[in-house]
Parts: C-alpha cells; sequence; structure tokens
C-alpha cells in the first residue's frame, strides 16, 4: 500500500523535509533539511549572502519562505544540482537519527509518495501525476541504508567466524 506523507504532525511526518531532525554537512550545523535544501539555492551566486540567514532561521517555514523570494538569484546550475543536493540531505538525517531510520526501514518496499498538492516535482501533485522526486529520493536512502546495514552485518559475522 502507498504511503502518503506531508506535514510533520501527520502520520510518517518524519519524512518531510520540514520534521525537527538536524543534519550536520561538512562541519556546519542545520536545523532541519528544509534549512540546508533552501540555502544551498545560493551557494555561488551573486545572493549567496542570504545563506547564513536561512541557516539561521527558527522554523523550516521561515527558510522556505527565504529561499523562495522571487527577487533573489538562485545560483546557475540549481536544477542541474538539486535532486543531488536533496538526496545528501536526507541520507544525512536517517542516518543521523536511529529513530526515525526504524520507521523508514519499517515501511518495507512500500511505496513513498510526498502529497503535495501544490508542488509537481518533489510531490505528486493535486491529481497525483507529479514526479514525486522526494520520495523517490526517500526510497533510494531506505535501500542505501538496508545495504550497508547488510554488509555491517556480514563483516562482523566474517570476523566473529575468525575469532
Ligand atoms: N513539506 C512541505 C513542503 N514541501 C517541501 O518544499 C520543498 C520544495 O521547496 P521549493 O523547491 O522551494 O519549492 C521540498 O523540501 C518539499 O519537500 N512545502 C511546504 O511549503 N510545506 C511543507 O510542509
Amino acid at each position: 500500500m502507498t504511503i502518503y506523507f506531508y506535514k510533520v504532525w501527520q502520520p510518517y511526518g518524519c519524512f518531510s523535509n520540514f520534521s525537527p531532525h538536524h543534519i550536520e554537512i561538512q562541519g556546519q550545523y542545520w536545523l532541519t533539511v528544509e534549512h540546508y535544501y533552501q540555502a544551498q539555492k545560493f551557494v555561488g551566486s551573486v545572493d549567496a549572502v542570504i545563506i547564513p540567514m536561512i541557516r539561521a532561521c527558527e522554523t523550516p517555514e521561515e527558510a522556505a519562505a527565504m529561499g523562495r523570494c522571487s527577487s533573489r538569484k538562485l545560483r546557475p546550475d540549481w536544477d542541474l544540482v538539486k535532486t543531488t543536493v536533496m538526496r545528501e540531505a536526507v541520507l544525512k538525517k536517517f542516518l543521523t537519527h536511529a529513530d526515525i531510520r526504524e520507521t523508514l526501514l519499517s515501511t518495507g518496499n512500500e511505496v513513498l509518495v510526498e502529497n503535495s498538492h501544490c508542488d509537481y516535482f518533489w510531490g505528486c501533485g493535486a491529481d497525483k501525476t507529479g514526479q514525486n522526486h522526494l520520495g523517490k529520493i526517500l526510497m533510494s536512502v531506505r535501500e542505501e541504508i538496508r545495504k550497508q546495514q547488510f554488509l555491517t552485518a556480514i563483516s562482523s559475522e566474517c570476523l566473529e567466524n575468525r575469532g
């Protein structure tokens, strides 16, 4: 059965980028994945001064509003890099926080869908025809973590057998 998520307070809210789970990337602390994602829009852009301001936002809603400000200039390669940026941050989130990692793994092979009515790129959009890139990233992160755990289990078993 497909698992739909969107708002933090709804079922599977920890899959939202707005969930209160910090990440650390290149020695910098980000309150949520959303803070990191919105700030990366301006790396190398003439409006890079906004990055520390986005990082300092108290809520992901504020960070998103700042990052979505249409008068600011986005980095020129943003459309090319945004899914890579998002995947790195989402992977980091689930590697950092064991409780939500278990929630993600507990979804098995179910399809995960960001049920955003207005976002046809990260979510499924109002008519469910959207590209659902956030759901796809979560499923690929789930697979990567599963593989990592399998390899760790195999190598510790080998070490014990050599023991
Ligand atoms: N969850 C969630 C949203 N969805 C998130 O918005 C981000 C896309 O932003 P942008 O590329 O600036 O349009 C991405 O992280 C997507 O998952 N948006 C919201 O306004 N509220 C919310 O609770």
